[in-house]
């Protein structure tokens, strides 16, 4: 038994060592189950984060695609609205556009309607285009005949009114005096003996009778000492007072400088002391204050150029000499100083030439103004060289002009001249005393204005046949075949206001009167017709 048991417990513990070597090995091998669970575990675990991250991820991306999804489908509604509203849009343009080409068909239709209408228009408004032009061809021919009737009269008319504008002056008396007293200078205001007592007449009677007056006080001392007092009245064809402008004045001479044109001569002299306004009467200044050369030229050439209507044609040729101490000088010459000795001849005609002078075809006022100019600054150099010589020379502007019409066969030629004369002091007042030179060119200017009022004396007083004495001086046989028959003569007597200059003032006046009074004698014009 005991065995048994030993037995047993040998073999109790033979199965205990093999059911503990048995566990043991389990164990091992549980060990090593669990160590081989724990790193597929482990790999479970990282294979796990790692899905977790992917997945992380994807839902990441899958939020992204969500975001654009949602993006997209709200412009997919945006483009819808948009498309809806294009829709509609294009659905009003095509109603519109069906609706237009409705108007157009319609339009089409109305132009064709209107074309066709338009055309027979046409046709009508070239028949009557046709039958107007055939009246306008009648207008026409019946308007020339009437013209050609018209200028025909007025032809005739302008001979008429040559006649009569002439007989007009004629009446007037061909030797005429206008006596102007300029105004006083700003520097002579207050000159120490003041202004002269002049009075004029009453301008209305004066226009109602063709005669003005002019009123002089003079005062002196007689020999018992008392104070003389005399007043003098003097009458003229016209009298122009301070006021008067130069556009008054030529107002008055410009249908005798008109004249010209007429085929007369016609002389228009400026007379009077130094400084009493010749020149200004002359010549003038600038713009309104133009003297009574430029105005002349002007109007000459206005009226020639409006009766080129009527036929007529002009030739102007202009002459500017100067006669100083009776020797005839160039103003128109070359060089400063003219040394040419040129004579005056008049030839079996009576027609009269000085000889070596320049003579200038003008053919407008520009040309005269150039050679008024020229002959100016002539004069200016003469006076510097020559103390103030200008005062003491005459100049003479000739304007010859010869005019033909060869539609009703007149010719004429007329002379203009503008005569600015000499200062006209007497010896006394000239301040010649005992200068040889100034003596001599006083006693020559003296010459000669006396030469000249006896000429136009003698004229007035119709020697005309007789003897008239021109060849008492240079100036006179200058203008003899001016002032002689043919000519219309027009002196202004140039007054100054002021009391020193009263003595030459009444001097100038008893001149004037003596050539004023003069009866007239009538005027001639050289005309005739022209033989081709
Ligand atoms: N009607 C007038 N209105 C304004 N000024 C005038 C008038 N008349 C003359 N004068 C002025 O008086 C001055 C003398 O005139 P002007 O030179 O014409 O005299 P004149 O008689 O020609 O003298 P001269 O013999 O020295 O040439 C000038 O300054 C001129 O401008």
């Amino acid at each position: 038994m005991l065995a048994d048991a030993q037995h047993n417990e040998r073999d109790t513990r033979k199965k205990l060592l093999e059911a503990s070597e048995e566990l043991a090995s389990l164990r091992a091998t549980h060990a090593r189950e669990t160590a081989d669970l724990q790193r597929q575990l482990g790999n479970k675990e990282r294979t796990n984060r790692d899905l977790e991250a992917e997945m992380q991820i994807s839902r990441d991306d899958l939020t992204r695609e969500r975001d654009a999804l949602r993006t997209l489908r709200q412009k997919q509604a945006e483009e819808e609205a948009k498309h809806m509203t294009l829709s509609a849009q294009l659905t009003a343009s095509q109603a519109r556009n069906s609706a237009l080409q409705d108007e157009v068909e319609r339009g089409a239709l109305a132009v064709s309607a209107m074309k066709a209408e338009l055309e027979v228009a046409r046709q009508k408004a070239l028949q009557v285009e046709d039958e107007a032009a055939q009246r306008i061809l009648e207008a026409q021919a019946e308007c020339d005949r009437k013209v050609a009737a018209v200028e025909e009269e007025l032809r005739n008319a302008e001979t008429i009114r040559r006649k009569l504008h002439n007989q007009v002056q004629e009446l007037k008396g061909n030797i005429r005096v206008f006596a102007r007293v300029r105004p006083a200078l700003p520097h002579e205001q207050n000159a120490p003996d003041g202004l002269a007592q002049i009075a004029y007449g009453d301008e209305r009677q004066a226009q109602e009778t063709g005669q003005s007056h002019l009123t002089v006080t003079t005062r002196s001392e007689s020999a018992t000492g008392k104070e003389r007092e005399q007043v003098l009245t003097f009458q003229f064809d016209q009298v122009f007072q301070p006021k008067d402008g130069q556009k008054e004045v030529f107002e008055e001479i410009m249908m005798l400088a008109q004249s010209v044109l007429d085929g007369y001569n016609v002389c228009i002299f400026a007379y009077g002391q130094t400084g009493s306004g010749k020149s200004w009467t002359m010549e003038g200044g600038e713009g309104d204050n133009a003297g009574m050369i430029p105005r002349a030229i002007d109007m000459i050439f206005a009226v020639s150029s409006q009766l080129k209507d009527r036929g007529w044609k002009y030739q102007m040729e202009g002459t500017f000499l100067e006669v100083y101490n009776e020797v005839i000088n160039d103003l128109l010459g070359s060089g400063q100083f003219d040394s040419k000795k040129h004579e005056i001849k008049i030839d079996k005609d009576n027609v009269m030439t000085v000889t070596d002078v320049v003579s200038l075809p003008l053919s407008n006022a520009r040309q005269v103004s150039i050679l008024l100019e020229r002959a100016r600054s002539r004069r200016a150099v003469a006076a510097t060289l020559m103390n103030e010589r200008s005062s003491r020379s005459h100049s003479v502007f000739s304007l010859k002009v010869k005019g033909s019409n060869p539609l009703t066969g007149e010719e004429c030629s007329g002379i203009l001249n503008l005569v600015d004369l000499a200062g006209s002091e007497r010896l006394a007042s000239s301040g010649a005393g005992a200068n040889k030179d100034r003596l001599k060119e006083t006693i020559n200017i003296n010459k000669s204005l006396s030469a000249l009022a006896d000429v136009i004396g003698a004229l007035g007083q119709g020697q005309q046949g007789g003897h008239v004495p021109y060849r008492n001086s240079t100036l006179t046989r200058l203008l003899q075949t001016s002032l002689s028959g043919s000519s219309k003569t027009l002196m202004f007597c140039n007054l100054s206001p002021l009391n020193a200059h009263l003595g030459e003032t009444v001097c100038s006046l008893r001149f004037a009167t003596k050539v004023n009074t003069t009866p007239a004698g009538n005027a001639k014009r050289t005309h005739g017709r022209a033989s081709g």
